[in-house]
């Protein structure tokens, strides 16, 4: 006897994957909505932000440096394949700094405070907090949470506006010394570091976001997943904007 015939609940047939080349660019796409075109990022890489607003920028960025190291652990912790860990735990070391064998690195978050010093700030009410704007507390715990929560290739795919990343490094490097002479320019360093540091973790991102996400509905929550980091760093500009405004 046939067994009974069950409702559909969805269509049988799906879309086809994109090919890698195809994903890989629809990734690529999604840059239009990176916070290098929010006009709090806008006034800061063309000149027009006030001291104020760039040490607010710092100190409220400051939020975000320490929260990456411990949104990779959450995927470490998360990721039961020893070799992505291997390659995933220089994420920390690049932030948190190391020692080994007598080669010492300071790290970002340490770097950043030197950025910090060198836009007038003091060390101590960067590492504070006090500066912070509770939206932007929101919006970086939001990546953080998710990190622990989601799978981890979903954590990873949400690194991937790391992509867009050495472009606003760059645009910073290239702007502000002209723009603000006033900056001590030692305190350029961390988005020096940065440039190849991105483009090394986009390599091992995009490596495992192409390998996992191979049918067209893992495809499509991969956009979803860049989306959302996406929200969360213009939720975070627009948090500096409202505290700081946007100078026309
Ligand atoms: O200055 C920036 O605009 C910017 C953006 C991002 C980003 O796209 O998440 C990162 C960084 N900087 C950065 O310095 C950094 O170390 C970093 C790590 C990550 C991540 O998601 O793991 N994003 C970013």
């Amino acid at each position: 006897m046939q067994p009974p015939m069950q409702p559909l609940t969805q269509p049988l047939t799906q879309p086809p994957a994109w090919s890698r080349e195809e994903f890989e660019a629809k990734l690529r796409e999604r840059g239009r909505a990176y916070h290098i075109h929010h006009p709090f990022n806008v006034m800061l890489n063309s000149g027009r932000a006030t001291p104020e607003q760039v040490r607010g920028w710092v100190a409220n960025r400051f939020y975000y440096q320490i929260a990456i190291p411990i949104k990779d652990a959450a995927v470490l912790s998360n990721c039961p394949d020893p070799e992505v860990r291997r390659g995933w735990v220089q994420r920390i070391l690049d932030h948190d700094g190391f020692e080994l064998n007598g080669v010492r690195d300071e790290g970002g978050v340490e770097a950043w405070l030197r950025l910090a010093t060198a836009v007038g700030l003091t060390r101590e009410e960067v590492i504070d907090l006090r500066h912070v704007a509770p939206a932007m507390r929101f919006a970086v715990d939001a990546y953080v949470n998710f990190a622990r929560r989601a799978p981890w290739q979903e954590a990873v795919c949400s690194s991937l506006t790391e992509l867009f990343a050495p472009e606003i490094h760059k645009q910073r490097l290239a702007n502000w010394p002209e723009h603000y002479p006033w900056i001590e320019p030692e305190g350029m360093a961390y988005f020096r570091n940065r440039v190849s540091q991105a483009r090394r973790d986009v390599e091992q991102g995009l490596a495992i976001t192409l390998a996992h996400f191979t049918t067209r509905p893992l495809q499509e929550r991969a956009l979803e997943v860049l989306q959302l980091k996406l929200d969360i760093l213009w939720a975070m500009n627009d948090a500096m904007a409202l505290k700081y405004g946007v100078t026309a």
